[in-house]
């Protein structure tokens, strides 16, 4: 085997507060987070809702520290990562590329490339795929690959997705069986899933499998958990004016207090370390909503970080995907480029070309004025 590289993909985050306007300017102006009909509009839009978002988001991070934890704890599961390879007899280097923020994709990249690697496996460290998060590094990779011939000698493959690995299932099922286990009735505590949302858009125009990565995932980690509770899924951080996936968060936290639910183990399924979305969204604007509504219990259970068993299931994904095919980025999910990933049926009206035109552009300007109206009227991207 030659010189092994494993690069770790995430999503990044600002590290602190002056970061988040450029931040959130990088995340909107990813056509995977948000497809517009012309990409001309991509770079003023991602401008523009950046620029309104910033304020609320920054004040949310300024409640956890000032900056998210997201890259702190990522290179610590990184440094963990390498030395349970080596444990399991594998020298590897570690790298992380971020998709929004440092270090970012590119760094690492160049890195690798400074490194001399000729062997990678590309990890993302979300355990489901969707198009947002893995297919969007995976899109970004590919691009990357093509420019650089350097790149193209690395025998490389990637990991689309591994909630499904033993390990991690069995790593989760722990987390949860501690924290129930300290609630005051532990074979009765209702165990709700909170997943990260996509529009719905993502599941029904481009055939993210999402959602269905997400059910599985629930139902195989509450298979391993192996205990009768009672348990719920539902899909948190909406943002903007589209469906999400349904049942939202909040709206299932107030639904189970309705029906006389008093204790809630929380468990956020889609993310494997702390971030602004456990330690603001969940711990603080949910289980402020949980206690309003009744639940007398809002117990939450820990994002693997860099929990043994975690941290081992992560090295074992590794070692199989060097034992499997190779998988390259052109067999992963992407979306068509003409897929909606936006509803865009307002402007597909018109009986001429020219009329057509002209609709569209008025209808862009429409759009965009009704978004501007959304965002701001609101007051609050987090509904
Ligand atoms: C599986 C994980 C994630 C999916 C799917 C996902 C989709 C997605 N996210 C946004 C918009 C935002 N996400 C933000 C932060 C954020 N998102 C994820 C993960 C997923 N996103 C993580 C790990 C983080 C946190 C990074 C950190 O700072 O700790 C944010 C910024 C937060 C804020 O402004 O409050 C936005 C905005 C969309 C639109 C989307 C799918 C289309
Ligand atoms: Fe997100």
């Amino acid at each position: 085997m030659g010189r092994l590289g494993v690069l770790l993909l995430n999503l990044g985050g600002p590290d602190k507060l002056e970061d988040v306007r450029p931040f959130l300017y990088n995340l909107f102006a990813d056509p995977e987070i948000i497809r517009l009909p012309s990409p001309l509009l991509q770079a003023p839009l991602a401008w523009l809702i950046s620029t309104l978002r910033a304020k609320k988001s920054q004040e949310n991070y300024k409640k956890i520290g000032g900056g998210s934890p997201i890259r702190r704890i990522t290179e610590a599961q990184g440094q963990a990562l390498r030395s349970q390879l080596q444990q399991n007899g594998h020298e590897a280097h570690v790298y992380l590329g971020m998709r929004y923020w440092h270090p970012f994709t590119e760094e690492a990249i160049a890195q690798i490339k400074r490194d001399q690697i000729e062997e990678l496996v590309i990890l993302p460290l979300y355990p489901q795929f969707s198009i947002s998060t893995t297919g969007s590094s995976f899109r970004l990779l590919d691009r990357i690959w093509k420019n650089d011939p350097d790149l193209q000698k690395i025998k490389y493959t990637v990991v689309p997705s591994w909630y499904d690995n033993s390990g991690y299932l069995q790593a989760m099922a722990n987390l949860i069986a501690t924290k129930l286990d300290q609630v005051k009735n532990p074979s009765e505590a209702y165990i709700f899933f909170s997943a990260h949302g996509v529009p719905v858009s993502y599941i029904e125009e481009a055939g993210d499998p999402y959602q269905k990565e997400i059910e599985n995932c629930a139902a195989l980690i509450m298979q391993k958990l192996n205990r009768s509770n009672p348990y719920k899924l539902a899909y948190q951080s909406r943002v903007g004016p589209v469906e999400w996936l349904q049942p939202y968060t909040d709206v299932a936290i107030k639904e189970l207090a309705q029906q006389g639910v008093k204790e809630l183990v929380v468990v956020p399924i889609s993310f494997v370390s702390e971030h602004i979305e456990t330690l603001e969204e969940i711990d603080m604007e949910y289980r402020e909503i949980a206690e309003h509504a009744g639940i007398e219990t809002f117990a939450r259970v820990p994002a693997p970080d860099t929990d043994p068993t975690f941290i081992q299931a992560l090295a074992n994904v590794v070692m199989k995907a060097l034992s499997d095919r190779p998988i390259a980025f052109a067999e992963t999910i992407q979306p068509q480029k003409n897929t909606k990933l936006y509803p865009q049926e307002r402007w597909e009206w018109g009986m001429t070309q020219s009329a057509e035109v002209w609709n569209g552009r008025l209808a862009m300007l429409g759009f965009l004025i009704l978004l501007l109206e959304l965002w701001l009227g609101r007051g609050q991207i987090f509904q």
